[in-house]
């Protein structure tokens, strides 16, 4: 059956971020462009982050929270409130628009038929030599991935709508960067083309100049200007999963503007001319 779908119908994975449900109507232009590709002939697998409600709901409850190098350094009990931002407010927001826009999504996270399995994440920092190890807590990183329940789902037409939560083999879950676990996957399924939305048109070489847009990169590229400083904060742990991604089986991947939601109807187009496209 997972022989048969992929060979069926091209998959896209697509990283819906935060930044691009800014408001309900972004979000619902943003997810009607998406069932366009779905009903165009696609199989589309959404991951989705939620950055902004994430720090809403930690807000509210006066935890803190701080970023190590694109990670949010997460306690057990911050990781409870994570999971209500993620699980409980915008995985059912995204599948109930979906829904109103006449296609079927189904919500899930990583441990529902145990499609992720995590481990502990820790950051490595090498200082002339010296390398440190930080713990950050309960965030992890994709260690297993079975596909099983995904081809299902596509195979009967479904759009699984995944948060990335997951949990270890022993039970204990983690809080994934949505980038890392969406490029993950994309890679592990083969996609056609990993779709990452952002709140930029793409990489830059001078992110305060748009007309500097880098149209299409190689990992290579995308190292040197990661140790140049070109590519920085948020763009690191993205450019990552693209590498991820291309590196384990998608055939490309594509960084556009999620505030945008016209791009998002040129990501299957081969000749497009829209965002920044990472091959091998
Ligand atoms: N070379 C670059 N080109 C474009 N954006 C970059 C670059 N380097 C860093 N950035 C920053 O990365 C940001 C996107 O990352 P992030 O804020 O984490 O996005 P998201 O919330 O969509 O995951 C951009 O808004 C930009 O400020
Ligand atoms: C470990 C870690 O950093 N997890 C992220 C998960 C959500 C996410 O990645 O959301 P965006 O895609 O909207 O940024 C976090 O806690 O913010």
């Amino acid at each position: 059956m997972e022989e048969k779908n992929s060979k069926s119908k091209p998959i896209i994975v697509i990283k819906y971020g935060g930044n691009a449900m800014v408001s309900e109507n972004l979000q619902r232009a943003v997810l009607k462009n998406i069932c366009t590709l779905k009903s165009q002939g696609f199989a589309v697998v959404i991951v989705h982050g939620g950055g902004p409600f994430i720090q809403e709901i930690l807000d509210q409850v006066d935890i803190k929270s701080e970023f190590i190098h694109g990670h949010r350094k997460t306690t057990p009990e911050a990781l409870r409130y994570v999971e209500m931002a993620l699980k409980g407010r915008v995985n059912g927001e995204v599948v109930n628009i979906i829904n109103s826009l006449g296609q079927t999504a189904v919500g899930l996270s990583g441990r529902d038929g145990k499609i992720i399995t995590a481990k502990r994440y820790y950051h490595e920092h090498n200082d002339n030599g010296n390398i440190t190890r930080m713990d950050l807590g309960q965030v992890g990183e994709v260690s297993q991935i079975n596909p099983r329940l995904i081809y299902l789902l596509l195979e009967q037409d479904y759009i699984p709508v995944i948060t990335c939560i997951a949990p270890d083999k022993d039970g204990n879950s983690y809080n994934i960067n949505a980038d890392l676990f969406a490029g993950s996957l994309a890679g592990h399924l083969n996609a056609r083309v990993f779709g990452v939305l952002t709140d930029v048109d793409g990489l830059m070489k001078d992110i305060n100049n748009p007309d500097s847009l880098i149209r299409e990169i190689s990992l290579q590229n995308i190292k040197q200007f990661i140790d140049e400083g070109v590519i920085k904060g948020g763009m690191i742990p993205k450019t990552e999963a693209c590498r991820l991604a291309v590196e384990r089986g998608a055939s490309r991947a594509t960084i556009i503007n999620g505030k945008k939601p016209e791009q998002i109807l040129s990501l299957m187009d081969e000749n497009q001319s829209i965002g920044t496209t990472i091959k091998l």
